[in-house]
């Protein structure tokens, strides 16, 4: 289903409860796996969620993830210490052009069995669960910080826990601490020190009810309507001032692009209210899900940018970059990207009605949407936002209605 968006001038407010992260959702679902006394509450909607839930409830031999990229390397670490049970993971056809194989080599060499069904280093895989006492793992923390997020995950059922040493630069850094962050929340001990990570073994926890944080990749599409009005307030919640979330690094971000935000306990106000730089520079290699929120907002602003830290958009749900440089190109900007960084000049105007194509990218349409303040626009496959956001357009309709 293709929608069209009529351009909407009119001031913003508005009021808008957004559902629990996927990335603390999908980690904490795991984690109940193996401690079953935590409660998790205000678990998120998204699909990817809903294929965690799924994979983990089935028993079924083959287990399709379609495209969430938490599950399928999540799930890769949990089946492969699922002793006796033999799975074959697999998910939608980009899944299996989403490399694996740095997750797959690092669990072998603490002794699990899996093997490719199709392409070497891609899924689907076929995993033969059995007992994994863990150690020491080396591992390359620059392709996707989500393989090192794996391994720690099933780390406390390991009954030598896990020293995890990183060879080379790590990205997605706040994904990492994350995952520390929530073991740490339950009660496993947990170490950083220079490149390697220590996780000691733990059987059981003390009762815990962990509230999953709303999700701040999520919160991006309001900072970038907030900073595209020419008047906006919006309430977004449940968030916290310290999050667990590095996304949260958008208060920051935004500042620059005129948007303040202002805490009232679990509630943060959005508002359009400082000037707006003419030329940003951002590092992205901690926060990758919001470059393309970011690069539509500075398009939109008529003003240029310099977004660097983007290698991993390349094998995320479709190839962000190139989908950036396309559609933002249909709608008159002139941009360029190379293999880890986009570059946009300052533009003069927007083309009207353009179909905004969104790849199987969730993304590629919520970080579109909000140029509806300045123009009209058709994105098309818009329930594609459902891997995150199933609520999108809901939200995004009691807004400008
Ligand atoms: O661990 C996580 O929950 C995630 C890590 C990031 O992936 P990379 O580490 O591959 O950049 C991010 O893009 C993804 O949406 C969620
Ligand atoms: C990259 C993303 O998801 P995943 O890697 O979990 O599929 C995302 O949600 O932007």
């Amino acid at each position: 289903m293709n929608l069209k968006l009529e351009h909407y001038s009119k001031p913003l407010n508005g009021n808008i409860q957004i559902t629990g992260s996927k990335s603390e959702s999908n980690r904490l679902l795991i984690l109940k796996q193996f401690f079953s006394n935590l409660t998790i509450e205000n678990l998120g909607n998204s699909d990817d969620a809903n294929y965690m839930q799924k994979a983990l409830a089935s028993e079924e031999e083959v287990v399709d993830i379609s495209h969430a990229g938490t599950a399928m390397r999540f799930l890769t670490a949990y089946f492969a210490v699922a002793d006796g049970r033999e799975t074959v993971l697999t998910g939608s056809k980009r899944m299996k052009e989403r490399p694996i194989k740095i997750l797959v080599d690092a669990l072998r060499s603490l002794g699990a069995n899996i093997s490719y069904e199709l392409n070497e280093g891609y899924p689907p895989i076929r995993i033969q669960g059995n007992k994994l006492s863990g150690g020491k793992v080396v591992i390359d923390g620059g392709v996707s910080s989500q393989y090192v997020s794996a391994l720690l995950l099933i780390a406390p059922s390991l009954e030598n826990g896990l020293e995890l040493k990183f060879e080379g630069k790590i990205t997605s850094v706040p994904y990492i601490k994350m995952t520390l962050g929530l073991l740490a929340s339950i009660g496993v001990k947990v170490k950083w020190t220079d490149s390697t990570i220590f996780v000691q073994p733990q059987k059981e926890i003390e009762d815990t009810t962990a509230i999953v944080e709303s999700d701040w990749s999520s919160a991006s599409y309001y900072y970038s309507l907030v900073a595209l009005s020419e008047e906006a307030t919006i309430t977004i919640s449940s968030y916290k001032e310290h999050s667990l979330q590095g996304d949260s690094s958008l208060i920051q971000f935004y500042k620059e692009l005129g948007v303040t935000s202002t805490f009232n306990e679990t509630s943060l106000t959005l508002k359009k209210e400082l000037p707006c730089k003419n030329h940003i520079e951002f590092d992205l290699v901690s926060a990758p899900d919001i470059a393309q929120t970011i690069a539509v907002t500075c398009f939109g602003l008529g003003i240029s940018c310099d977004l660097t830290g983007l290698h991993t958009l390349k094998i995320k749900e479709t190839d962000r970059l190139e989908a950036l440089k396309s559609e933002l190109t249909k709608l008159g900007a002139d941009i360029s990207v190379t293999n880890k960084s986009l570059h946009l000049k300052a533009s003069t105007g927007i083309n009207k009605d353009v179909l905004i194509k969104t790849f199987d990218d969730h993304r590629m349409a919520m970080a579109f949407a909000p140029l509806l303040l300045k123009t009209s626009l058709e994105i098309e496959d818009a329930n594609v936002v459902s891997k995150s956001y199933p609520d999108f357009w809901k939200d995004i309709e009691s807004l400008t209605k």
